[in-house]
């Protein structure tokens, strides 16, 4: 059996979860009965604000493997960062777990407001006892706790370094799982605990093993009977698999195997004896989670199609009745022209004029030619498989026989790294390629170009739209999951001729369409500038705040508690 080590707590993990359980509830009762008639009071006083709060609470145990602005490698970050916020808002308790990651370097300093909780538990997983210890943080009206453990202290980024992923993630992000597990029971936050009626929101394969877990450890010891869980799938395409015979390691009864089992077919083995026998955690999370939400409608319906449900599919199909899609919000204070630190000048709705001026000062730090009245392409992204980059690469040449200028921000696969390197000498008056993760850039690129491009090969939602059209930048988008929910293809005729839509849709996913596209958006950029504006205007005054988003993650909690929770 585990040991709780904590300061004050030395006792068997059983008994100090059957104990925390009976005292824990009642006091997080009370004190939600008391916030709940908080609120009420303060619906009376503030009119207006009366609408974005709500009437039931609950207390939430975000887990993630990013959390921006602590750790942010892409968009999990971005929405761990920011909707835990928009809950705590509208009345929730909100706790986000997520690793400790000491690199060494400059961001270690995001941790600096993080204490030591003095809280070290015992976790048993592969083959013995791993001690953790937690941070925590107060901010924003949410408890930020961070899994403090050797394995989380290396430099690089969370998953892996210049040499590709780390070996030992499986053991990284189950360690993680098992402390977000334990992390309501034993964690007095503000005095007390969150107690077993969490509601557990798990995000990726990363944190796929806490609703298995939970239905595994803990229900059947009669913990957490009154927690739910929801699984939130923002990429399906990474699910955590490993040979089977890791299974062992994972900390789960024997008789469990099933939940997580996953037998690759026969094309996708490795030789003749091979039997494909792994374990999936994403699957296990699948099986095991109340209710399970992607960050769009459209990737909703796509996963479970064969071409978008990398081989779950067929069981995401079975849980059809419990998947529902709720497209993101952004932080729209982060993400503001009009009040931006990251930018050089200003801009909004009221007068655009400052966006030009955005334009030629990224010209100028990139060293192109500096000329307002040239269209500007971007892109940012993670340099992946998903993000349709090699179809920019095809396209490129086609591209750069149009007078534009092409800029390029990110991080990843190495071969499209040193494309980018080489084709910025080759056109050295148009296109820069700006390799590595860089937050400021990506700002600046928002706001200096005219037009953004995103050939994404699937997309669940993406941000980086969503950030364009905030900044009055047009997006020109493959027309699939999130990104068809978010973009609406510019119509000219609409309106009696003034106009629909936010952007450009393209689809097939192929160089053709794109490019078909790009041109489409480029001479209404040249030669219809009051269409153009119409454009970015209609971008601009869109609802991006995580309000309308988070009364819909609401409803979907309502209907987890409805329901009874997931039981072998
Ligand atoms: N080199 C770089 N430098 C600086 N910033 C960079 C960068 N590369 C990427 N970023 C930033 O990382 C974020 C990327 O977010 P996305 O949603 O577009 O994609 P991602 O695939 O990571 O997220 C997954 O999760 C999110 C959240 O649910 C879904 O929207 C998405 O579809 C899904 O694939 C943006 O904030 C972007 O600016």
């Amino acid at each position: 059996m585990d040991v709780i080590l904590g300061k004050k707590q030395d006792v068997s993990l059983g008994n100090a979860l059957h104990l925390q359980s009976q005292s824990d509830n009642k006091v997080v009762e009370d004190s939600s009965t008391h916030e709940i008639n908080g609120r009420e009071e303060e619906a009376k006083d503030l009119e207006g604000e009366e609408k974005s709060k709500t009437r039931v609470t609950h207390n939430i145990v975000f887990v993630t493997s990013e959390a921006a602005p602590y750790s942010k490698t892409g968009g999990l970050g971005d929405v761990c960062g920011s909707l835990p916020i928009a809950l705590a808002d509208r009345g929730h308790r909100v706790m986000v777990v997520s690793p400790r990651y000491i690199s060494g370097g400059p961001s270690d300093k995001n941790y600096a407001g993080a204490e030591d909780l003095n809280c070290r538990i015992k976790i048993s997983c592969f083959g013995g006892l791993q001690e953790v210890s937690f941070f925590h943080e107060y901010r924003a009206g949410v408890d930020w706790v961070f899994v403090d453990h050797p394995s989380y202290h290396r430099p690089g980024n969370p998953y892996g370094d210049i040499h590709g992923a780390y070996g030992d993630n499986q053991f990284r992000f189950t360690l993680l799982c098992h402390a977000a597990c334990e992390a309501p029971l034993v964690l007095p936050l503000g005095g007390f605990t969150y107690g077993e009626k969490s509601l557990f929101l798990v995000n990726d394969w990363h944190a796929g093993l806490v609703p298995v877990l939970l239905a595994a450890k803990y229900r059947s010891h009669g913990v957490y009977k009154d927690a739910r869980s929801i699984l939130v799938i923002h990429n399906l395409a990474h699910q955590g698999v490993e040979p089977a015979t890791t299974y062992e390691n994972l900390g789960l009864p024997t008789e469990w195997y099933g939940a997580l089992e996953w037998v690759f077919p026969t094309w996708a083995r490795t030789h003749a004896l091979d039997k494909g026998e792994a374990v999936n955690i994403l699957k296990g999370a699948v099986v095991t989670a109340d209710r399970i939400l992607t960050v769009s409608q459209g990737y909703s319906w796509e996963i479970t199609t064969v071409e978008g449900g990398y081989g779950l599919n067929e069981l995401l199909s079975s849980r059809k009745s419990v998947l529902n899609g709720i497209t993101n919000g952004i932080d729209v204070t982060e993400w503001d022209p009009a009040s931006d630190k990251l930018i050089d000048f200003h801009y909004s709705m009221d007068d655009l004029s400052g966006k030009v001026k955005c334009k030629t000062a990224l010209q100028k730090e990139l060293g192109l030619p500096v000329r307002p009245d040239c269209p500007m392409i971007g892109f940012i992204g993670r340099l992946d498989y998903q993000k349709g980059t090699d179809l920019i690469q095809a396209g490129m040449p086609d591209l750069m026989q149009d007078d534009v200028q092409f800029v390029m921000l990110g991080s990843g696969d190495k071969q499209t790294e040193d494309w980018m390197r080489a084709t910025e000498s080759t056109y050295k008056d148009k296109f820069r390629g700006w390799v590595g993760f860089n937050v400021p850039i990506s700002h600046k690129i928002t706001a200096g170009c005219d037009i953004l491009l995103m050939p994404s090969r699937f997309e669940p939602c993406g941000l980086n739209q969503l950030y364009a059209m905030r900044y009055g930048t047009v997006p020109v988008v493959h027309c699939t999951g999130g990104l068809r929910d978010t973009v609406e293809n510019f119509n000219p005729y609409a309106q009696e001729g003034s106009g629909q839509g936010t952007g450009w849709t393209f689809s097939p996913l192929c160089k053709e369409s794109m490019l078909g596209a790009l041109r489409y958006a480029i001479e209404t950029y040249r030669k219809h500038k009051t269409s153009w504006e119409g454009l970015m205007r209609r971008g601009m005054e869109r609802d991006y705040t995580w309000g309308n988003a988070a009364s819909q993650y609401e409803q979907v909690f309502d209907w987890a508690f409805f329901d009874q929770p997931y039981v072998k």
